[in-house]
């Protein structure tokens, strides 16, 4: 994909996280875009967990791995669409940057291994410091977890 991932955007102090972080060379290293160009209301991710990812379940995925990619889809999300709410490009700043508040997810069905994960987002709200963001993960046609999270922005101090 020639887009550039909303985390790409981040500022170098926010690019290690575990989850996302450009510059984390031990880290998962997740990208999220827009779904497309014209609707920037949902948001996509794509990741294909290796066998060190197993939750001990032969060719399962582990629950924290899905929850830390959920994590931070998310809030990459709730990023996105404050910038975009306020008309202005990623990385901008003031920077507008969210932690995870809350996050709830439904283990589905077990997560294979080896198959290419489908993440989908969705900001459902969005008011003043919190944003509620509904959250998917499939493998194929296959709904494996589904989450719902509290993202909250970071105060700019
Ligand atoms: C940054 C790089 C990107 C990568 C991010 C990857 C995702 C992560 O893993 S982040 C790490 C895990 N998360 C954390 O460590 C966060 C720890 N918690 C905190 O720092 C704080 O509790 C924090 C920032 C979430 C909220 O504190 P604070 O800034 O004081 O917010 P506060 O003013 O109390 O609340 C703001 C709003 O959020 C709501 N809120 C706060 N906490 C929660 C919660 N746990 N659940 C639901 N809503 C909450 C409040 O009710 C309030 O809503 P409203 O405006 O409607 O009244």
């Amino acid at each position: 994909m020639s887009k550039k991932a909303f985390q790409d955007s981040y500022s170098a102090e926010f690019s290690h996280c575990y989850g996302c972080g450009r510059d984390n060379p031990h880290g998962l290293q997740l990208k999220s875009y827009w779904l497309n160009d014209e609707d920037k209301t949902h948001t996509i991710a794509h990741f294909t967990p290796k066998p060190y990812h197993t939750g001990g379940v032969p060719n399962n995925a582990y629950g924290g791995l899905i929850a830390s990619l959920l994590d931070c889809h998310g809030t990459a999300s709730a990023a996105a669409a404050a910038y975009e709410t306020q008309g202005r490009k990623m990385g901008s700043t003031p920077v507008l940057r969210f932690v995870t508040a809350s996050l709830s997810i439904d283990f589905l069905r077990p997560t294979p291994i080896g198959e290419e994960l489908t993440l989908c987002g969705k900001v459902t709200q969005l008011k003043d410091r919190k944003a509620t963001i509904t959250l998917s993960l499939s493998a194929g046609n296959m709904l494996c977890a589904t989450g719902t999270m509290t993202a909250v922005r970071l105060k700019s101090e």
